[in-house]
């Protein structure tokens, strides 16, 4: 099947050789044709080039975007889109004053959503999370990571994780899974922590790792939730089984814990709503990837990651939603680029390479999505006509995409 786009009026993202990542400076380029086509056989970019180029050959489909901007599908590697209900409740009870802790410390937060999920059947959670995924697809994403980390039980981290492997067999997009049984004390083991990380290493993970149900492992390394020692432990017993670490720190207190990612090649630490500068100088060099969560910091009204200070220190950052029942009820990728351009002063061209490259090296997939790259999976982004593609960011509130392409396919 030979699909041709053609007309283009800007290509976005188009990277000749393949690069895994983009750093520093070179975020501010985000190359692109004007004037351009661009030809999908099957699931994959062929080829692309100036529309004075156009190859004139036999082909199944052919698509007019005069105007219209083409661009890589979002590569969104930060969610827990599987869940059951939601906390609309925590939501107004933080307009009235209380604080996320507060909600937690009342048996609120990730503990109330532990209690939703063990109360609801795998079928009724894969039903509002394919909701869920299918909203974001028609968004824009073409690629996502997905956690556990509502069951915390050895039976509903497992109940989690199926809904996530299935949800990877029955849409197209690529999902990459995490486990994140290390993402709060579930109460019973509130005064007993050594007990719990015991359960996870001894009898989580074995079952997890037996039933191929994870990609990566990640825990929540906070004050108050998982020490730098405990997530320690967490990240050394998740790669003797093969799953390498994605972190979620630093996202309430500073406490060394990016120093211990980075020594445990964490492939991407995740939140930096408060960012030292001796984190700034561990992840220089490192494989790790620092990753922002723009639409969380929206939402609970907490600082936004130092962007330009991370990217002028030479840093790459990836762009994520977080999309969850607390702190993100959002997967719109739309709004994270626009949020950080508006909140962080990334410019477009910054927080689109953040939100497809980088997005997609966090999820260690940038060989095969994230840019417009010849024998690169064709899922990409049609908007509607539009001036130029910083009116995607300008125009926050307004849906301006008009057609995703999805493993070479009109979805
Ligand atoms: N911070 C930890 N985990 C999630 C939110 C958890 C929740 O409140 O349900 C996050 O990334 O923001
Ligand atoms: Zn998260």
């Amino acid at each position: 099947m030979k699909t041709l786009i053609i007309n283009i009026k800007e290509l976005l993202q188009v990277r000749e050789n393949n690069i895994d990542k983009v750093s520093g400076k070179d975020m501010a380029i985000l190359p692109k044709i004007e004037n351009a086509y661009l030809l999908i056989e099957d699931n994959l970019i062929a080829d692309y080039g100036l529309m004075d180029n156009c190859p004139k050959i036999d082909i199944d489909k052919t698509i007019d975007a005069q105007g219209k901007v083409v661009l890589p599908s979002w590569c969104d590697s930060h969610t827990h889109i599987v869940y059951a209900g939601n906390r609309v409740q925590e939501f107004v009870d933080r307009i009235n004053g209380l604080s996320y802790e507060e909600i937690a410390n009342r048996g609120g937060g990730i503990l109330n959503s532990a209690k939703r999920v063990n109360e609801t059947s795998e079928e009724i959670i894969y039903n509002e999370s394919k909701a869920r995924l299918e909203e974001i697809i028609k968004q824009g994403t073409g690629a996502v990571e997905i956690k556990s980390g509502y069951g915390l039980t050895v039976d509903d981290e497992i109940k989690m994780l199926r809904v996530i492997k299935k949800l990877s067999e029955n849409y197209p997009i690529m999902i990459k899974s995490t486990f994140l049984g290390a993402h709060a004390f579930p109460t019973e083991y509130k005064e007993n922590h050594s007990a719990y990380i015991d359960l996870i290493i001894n009898e989580m993970l074995p079952k997890i790792a037996e039933e191929n149900l994870a990609d990566y492992i990640d825990a929540f390394l906070e004050t108050g939730y998982f020490s730098v020692e405990e997530t320690e432990r967490i990240m050394i017993a998740g790669k003797k089984y093969g799953l390498t670490p994605k972190i979620h720190v630093n996202q309430f207190t500073a406490i060394d814990g990016i120093k211990a990612c980075v020594k445990h090649e964490a492939l991407s630490v995740d939140h930096l709503e408060i960012v030292t500068d001796e984190d700034i100088e561990t992840l220089k060099d490192s494989i790790t990837m620092p990753v922002a969560l723009p639409s969380c910091s929206y939402f609970i009204s907490i600082p936004y990651t130092p962007a330009r200070k991370m990217m002028e220190a030479g840093l790459p950052l990836a762009l994520a939603t977080d999309y969850n029942p607390g702190t993100t009820p959002s997967g719109n990728m739309n709004f994270v680029v626009a949020t950080a351009c508006i909140k962080m002063k990334m410019t477009p061209e910054e927080a689109i390479n953040a939100a497809t490259i980088n997005g997609a090296y966090a999820m260690g997939i940038s060989q095969t999505h994230g840019s417009i790259t010849r024998g690169k999976r064709a899922n990409l982004i049609i908007t509607k006509p539009i001036v130029s593609f910083y009116q995607l960011p300008y125009e926050f509130g307004s849906n301006l995409i008009e057609n995703v392409i999805v493993e070479g396919k009109m979805i």
